[in-house]
């Protein structure tokens, strides 16, 4: 069950925070942007499916293929698992990452483990359709290079252009980061690439750049629990410090969809 939903364009955020003016949800940066709040995380995990198959239908009509960056944490598991379960043209979809711990893929803390298992491993997708993260040189700048290399060649974009993935799935954390973009880290300066390492409490990680997240034609956020509320309240607010709270670095130029349990988001 769906218990709220805003949106809003740039055209109209003024007029909605007059007719609302509690409401914290209109960012003026924001370009295309949907908020709604579900009654369970399976409720929003439904919901995020539903919007999946639909971008990946008009992808593959359009396109002929549908690119997806995937998160890591607990939400979208049970997504996953769910896409997984679908018949879906598995030649046609091409699966990257927004961002990995710098770890073998076999490590209990591998994004691209987590999602091998509820979902790549269980359906008859090429392998070389699914572009991981390298982590294995024991550099991460080099691997956040070859990435970014790769990323390139498959896009055929050129060093500083920004292509367009159809969905980027992000997740958030109670302290606002998303992908590996940490709050005051060094890669929320990088906006000249598609690929740069994240530092997490000096565990170094590999992720997309706010500009390449920005290019996709789709960025869906998930975000479940009590714990995102405090959060959610900061990245929502028309204004903040975009160092303090990275996710409102996330401004995609395509539709931007914050899908919410009603834990995380129906006192906003
Ligand atoms: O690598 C990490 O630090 C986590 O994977 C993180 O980025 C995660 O996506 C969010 O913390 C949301 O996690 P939950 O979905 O478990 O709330």
């Amino acid at each position: 069950m769906i218990l709220k939903v805003s949106r809003v364009k740039p055209e109209n955020c003024q007029m909605f925070a007059m007719v609302l003016p509690r409401n914290k949800l209109c960012n003026d940066n924001a370009m295309n942007k949907t908020v709604e709040v579900h009654s369970s995380v399976s409720a929003l995990v439904q919901r995020a499916l539903e919007l999946i198959l639909s971008k990946a239908e008009t992808a593959i009509s359009k396109r002929g293929q549908f690119t997806i960056a995937l998160s890591g944490g607990s939400t979208p598991k049970p997504l996953y698992e769910a896409i997984a379960n679908q018949k879906l043209p598995w030649d046609k979809i091409h699966v990257f990452w927004g961002d990995e711990r710098y770890v073998p893929a076999d490590h209990p803390d591998s994004n691209e483990l987590m999602a091998r298992r509820a979902w790549l491993d269980q359906v008859a997708i090429p392998q070389g359709n699914i572009h991981a993260i390298p982590t294995l040189s024991a550099n991460p700048e080099v691997d956040a290079a070859k990435y970014n290399q790769h990323l390139q060649t498959f896009f055929n974009s050129a060093s500083g252009e920004f292509p367009a993935l159809d969905v980027v799935l992000l997740g958030m954390g109670d302290d606002a980061h998303t992908a590996s973009l940490f709050p005051y880290t060094e890669a929320l300066k990088v906006s000249d690439r598609l690929v740069t390492v994240g530092n997490k409490d000096d565990n170094l990680r590999i992720t997309f750049t706010y500009p390449f997240i920005n290019a996709a034609r789709s960025v869906i956020f998930l975000a479940a629990g009590a714990n995102k509320r405090p959060a959610l309240a900061q990245i929502f607010a028309p204004v903040a410090d975009d160092f303090a709270y990275p996710s409102r670095l996330i401004r995609p130029q395509g539709e931007l969809y914050w899908l919410l349990d009603a834990a995380a988001g129906l006192e906003l």
